[in-house]
């Protein structure tokens, strides 16, 4: 169990979280979203420590993981795996080496600059390249796949950190339907198939509902809805992306992106 509690986060004098508190059940898919700016990243962020919180406290598994420092750090930082919208893998690499890259934080400075691996860890990595239907791919240099190719393999350089928890930020916000559907598949797949937490940051009302079993709404650094998909009704949204003196109600068209599944568009289910 995830567990924020009261937690606040200040840049210089300015607040931009307030007092978050909620759980996170091991093993749930939860969908972060919010207008730009509402807090998504810092949240993120702040649960594996990159960013520090200004106040309250963020435990897993009863253990206080806030405020870790050294090798403490280190390790929580390996139980949460991170993906980013820009893949951040190395181009000039092949893809098996992108992926064992993963591996790297449990191995001692001069082996990983050297690439060394086990039989072990390789033979790890294609699993978890074939996970993501990437294995034939293994050997092409990652600055020649597409986007969305790139972000599986991020997905599968992540997975062998052995995380409990896969924190994503924004991971289809850069792809086409169809490659974003096959990145929200895969993350699927591993939260269902391993139990793995997954909290993923989207800009897409519809792929929220479509693959999270909970939806948390950020507006200005508050949580203002949480609760299922279906929950989330035509107030709730409202409510989320805010209106403002002379705006227009929220235009769901543009807080969507329209999600394929992989077999087409045709079995996306229909939002109310
Ligand atoms: N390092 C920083 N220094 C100062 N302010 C920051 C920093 N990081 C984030 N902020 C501010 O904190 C607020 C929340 O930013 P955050 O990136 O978490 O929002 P977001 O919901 O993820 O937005 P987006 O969807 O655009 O990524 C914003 O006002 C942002 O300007």
């Amino acid at each position: 169990m995830l567990r924020v509690e009261g937690v606040s986060k200040c840049f210089g004098k300015t607040r931009v979280i307030h007092d978050l508190r909620f759980e996170v059940p091991e093993g749930q898919m939860v969908g972060v979203i919010g207008r730009s700016g509402a807090g998504k990243s810092t949240l993120l962020r702040m649960v594996n420590q990159l960013t520090d919180v200004s106040e309250g406290i963020i435990t897993f598994g009863g253990r206080q993981v806030s405020q870790l420092k050294g090798k403490s750090l280190r390790r929580w930082r390996g139980q949460t795996a991170m993906i980013f919208q820009q893949f951040n893998l190395i181009p000039r690499l092949d893809v098996i080496t992108n992926v064992l890259m993963g591996r790297i934080s449990h191995h001692a400075t001069l082996p990983s600059m050297f690439k060394v691996f086990t039989r072990e860890e390789k033979a790890q990595a294609i699993q978890a390249l074939e996970q993501l239907d990437m294995a034939d791919k293994a050997l092409q240099r990652a600055g020649n796949l597409s986007g969305g190719q790139q972000q599986r393999v991020a997905i599968a350089r992540a997975m062998m950190q052995k995380p409990r928890i896969m924190l994503a930020d924004e991971p289809i916000a850069s792809l086409d339907p169809r490659s974003a559907a096959m990145v929200m598949d895969s993350l699927k797949h591993i939260n269902q198939s391993q139990g793995i937490t997954v909290m993923c940051n989207l800009h897409s009302l519809e792929t929220a509902r479509q693959y999270c079993d909970r939806v948390i709404g950020m507006l200005h650094g508050e949580v203002v809805f949480d609760g299922s998909p279906q929950q989330l009704d035509r107030d709730s949204v409202q409510r989320i992306y805010g209106i403002e003196d002379g705006e227009k109600d929220v235009n769901e068209s543009v807080t969507s992106g329209e999600v394929w599944s992989r077999q087409g568009p045709d079995n996306v289910a229909a939002f109310a």
